[in-house]
C-alpha cells in the first residue's frame, strides 16, 4: 500500500478518544474492508451480554458469581444497595487508613511511622499492583513497596535483605482472594518467621485483603493484625486492582487512586457505547479475532515504549491468558481457545527479539504503546535539535514501518502521558478488551478451571515427600528411588520420587544424603 493510500486507511480507522487522552491506530493491522460490517452481529451480541453483565447477570456460569470489577469504579452501576455500600465503605477504609498511616496516627510496634510496604500475593494479587508501583512509582513515594509474590526462599530472602533493618517499620499487606493460596501463605509464614528474628510481632505490621470468612481472613482477625480489607466473589483476581488488591498498595505508596479510578471510570464509559468504530475495545477485540483467527493462531507482542510500561505486559499475560485460555467454550464444546501474550518494552526489545520479528516466523502481531509526553521538565539535545525522546519516538515509529513493510501487521495505543488517570484508563481498556473478545470466541473469561490441575499435583507432590522422609526416617540403609518407590507401594511413582529425593539431597538443611554414581536409577539416598 502507497504511503498515501495508507494515510488515507490510518485516519479512515483511527480511534481518537479525547476524553481518555488515547487513541487506537488499527490501520497497520490487514484487516479487509469488509471484516468490520462482517463481524458487527457478533460484536452487538458481545455489547449485550456485557451490559448483562454490568447490570449483574451471573456472567461466570461455571461458580454462578456475578462479574463486577467495573462497578468498582462507579459504585452507582451495581445491582443492589448492598454492593454499593460495600464498595464506598472499602473505598474509605482505603483511605482513612492510608492517612492513619502517612500521619503516623497508625505506627509500628516501635511507635515509628512506617517507611515500606511489603506486599504479599500471587497472580492476580500482585500483579496489578505491582504494575501501577512501577508505572507510578516515583523516588519521594510516601512508601517504598516491595513484593514476595512466589514461594522461591531465596527470592524472599533477596527481599528481607533489601528491608534489612527497616524491617520494624515495614507494614506487610498480605493479599489473597481466596486466603488458602499456597504461595502467599508460605510468604506471609516466612515474613512472620523474619520479623520474628528482628524481635517483632508480625500482627503489629500487618494488613489482609481478602475475602470475608477466608483463612487468612480468620488469621488476621484471630491474631488481631493492624485492619483486614474485603474481596469480594464478584470480583476476580486478574480484574481486582481497582478493589483493595490493587488501591491499597497505591494509596499506601502515595499514588493518586481517585484519579486511578477516574481513568477507568472515564474508560469504562467510552468502551461501553455500542458503536464499534468509536470504542477503542471493541476494536482491539476485533483485531485480535482477525489477528488470530478467533482461535489465537497469533501471539500478541506488547511494545511498549516507556520504561514505566515494563510490567504491563506481565499484567496482560494473566489478564488475557487466564481469560481467554480455555479448553472448552461456554456450551461445552473443547475449542482449546487462548491468545499469547509477551513483551518487555521498546527500544530496549530491539535489541532483543525485533530481529525475528521482522525476518522471522511471522506468527503474531503488536500493540505499540506509544506515549508523547517525554519527561517532566526540558530534555537536553544528544544531537543538534534532538533529544533522546525524539530518539525513543523514532525507534518505535522505524520498528512499526519495518514490520509493516514485511507484512507484519501491528496496531498501537497512543496516550498523552503516563499518570495515575491513563493508567486506569489502559486497565480499564484490556479488561472490557477482554471480556468483549471472550463473547465473540464464546468462552467464560472469568473463571480459571485449569490452574486447578497444577495446584492439585503440586498438593500430591508435597504428601509424597512426606511419605518419603518418614520411610527414610525410619533408619533405612541407603536406598534408590526405585526401592523408595517400591517400599512405598508405589513403584510407578519412580520419576517422582527420584525428583524429590534429588531435590532434598541439595539442600543440606534437609538431612537426605546421596551418592550420584552411575546410572540415575542407581543413585543411593539416605537420611543422614
Ligand atoms: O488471590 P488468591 O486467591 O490468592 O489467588 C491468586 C491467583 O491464583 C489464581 O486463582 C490462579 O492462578 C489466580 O486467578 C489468582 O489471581
Amino acid at each position: 500500500m502507497g504511503d498515501l493510500t495508507l494515510w488515507k486507511r490510518y485516519t479512515t480507522h483511527l480511534c481518537l478518544c479525547p476524553k481518555l487522552g488515547l487513541s487506537l491506530d488499527i490501520s497497520r493491522m490487514g484487516f479487509p474492508e469488509a471484516f468490520p460490517d462482517h463481524m458487527e452481529p457478533s460484536m452487538q451480541r458481545a455489547f449485550t451480554a456485557m451490559k448483562e453483565l454490568e447490570a449483574g447477570a451471573v456472567a461466570n456460569p461455571d461458580e454462578q458469581r456475578m462479574v463486577g470489577h467495573y462497578w468498582l469504579r462507579n459504585a452507582a452501576l451495581a445491582p443492589t444497595g448492598e454492593i454499593r455500600d460495600q464498595i464506598a465503605s472499602a473505598l474509605d477504609q482505603i483511605k482513612t487508613f492510608s492517612y492513619n498511616i502517612h500521619s503516623g496516627t497508625i505506627t509500628s510496634q516501635n511507635n515509628e511511622t512506617f517507611k515500606n510496604i511489603l506486599i504479599i500475593g500471587i497472580g492476580g494479587s500482585a500483579l496489578g499492583p505491582q504494575f501501577v508501583a512501577e508505572a507510578l512509582g516515583m523516588a519521594g513515594d510516601r512508601m517504598k513497596p516491595s513484593f514476595l509474590d512466589n514461594t522461591d526462599p531465596d527470592g524472599m530472602d533477596r527481599v528481607f535483605a533489601e528491608l534489612g533493618d527497616d524491617l520494624g517499620r515495614t507494614l506487610a499487606v498480605v493479599i489473597s482472594k481466596s486466603g488458602s493460596t499456597k504461595e502467599t501463605r508460605n510468604g506471609m509464614l516466612e515474613a512472620q518467621a523474619a520479623y520474628r528474628r528482628a524481635g517483632l510481632e508480625f500482627a503489629l505490621h500487618a494488613v489482609a485483603v481478602t475475602g470475608a470468612g477466608s483463612e487468612l481472613d480468620r488469621l488476621a482477625a484471630a491474631e488481631g493484625w493492624i485492619a483486614r480489607f474485603p474481596m469480594w466473589d464478584w470480583v476476580g483476581g486478574r480484574t481486582s486492582v481497582t478493589s483493595a488488591v490493587g488501591l491499597l498498595p497505591a494509596a499506601l505508596q502515595g499514588l493518586d487512586i481517585t484519579a486511578l479510578l477516574a481513568g477507568a471510570a472515564a474508560c469504562d464509559a467510552v468502551t461501553r457505547q455500542t458503536e464499534t468504530r468509536q470504542n477503542p475495545a471493541a476494536l482491539m477485540a476485533l483485531m485480535w479475532h482477525y489477528a488470530t483467527n478467533g482461535r489465537g493462531e497469533k501471539d500478541m507482542v506488547m511494545l511498549p515504549y516507556k520504561d514505566r510500561l515494563l510490567l504491563f505486559s506481565r499484567y496482560l499475560q494473566q489478564l488475557i491468558m487466564e481469560s481467554i485460555g480455555k479448553e472448552a467454550d461456554l456450551e461445552g464444546n473443547i475449542v482449546n481457545q487462548g491468545m499469547t501474550v509477551y513483551g518487555n518494552k521498546g527500544s530496549t526489545d530491539q535489541h532483543a527479539y525485533v530481529q525475528q520479528l521482522r525476518e522471522g516466523v511471522a506468527n503474531f502481531f503488536v500493540t505499540f504503546v506509544e506515549v508523547l509526553h517525554d519527561r517532566e521538565g526540558a530534555s537536553m539535545p544528544v544531537e543538534e535539535g534532538i533529544t533522546s525522546g525524539d530518539f525513543l519516538f523514532g525507534f518505535f515509529q522505524g520498528t512499526r514501518q519495518a514490520l509493516y513493510e514485511k507484512g507484519r501487521e501491528s496496531m498501537t495505543i497512543t496516550v498523552e502521558r503516563i499518570d495515575a488517570f491513563t493508567i486506569g484508563v489502559l486497565i480499564a481498556l484490556f479488561e472490557r478488551a477482554v471480556g468483549l473478545y471472550a463473547s465473540l470466541i464464546n468462552v467464560n473469561a472469568y473463571h480459571q478451571p485449569g490452574v486447578e490441575a497444577g495446584k492439585k499435583a503440586a498438593g500430591a507432590v508435597i504428601a509424597l515427600q512426606k511419605e518419603i522422609v518418614g520411610l527414610l526416617g525410619k533408619g533405612q540403609n541407603p536406598m534408590t528411588a526405585g526401592e523408595v518407590a517400591a517400599s512405598l507401594g508405589k513403584p510407578e511413582a519412580v520419576e517422582q520420587v527420584f525428583a524429590i529425593l534429588r531435590h532434598l539431597a541439595a539442600n543440606p538443611d534437609r538431612g537426605v544424603a546421596a551418592v550420584c554414581e552411575g546410572d540415575v536409577s542407581e543413585w543411593k539416598f539416605w537420611k543422614q
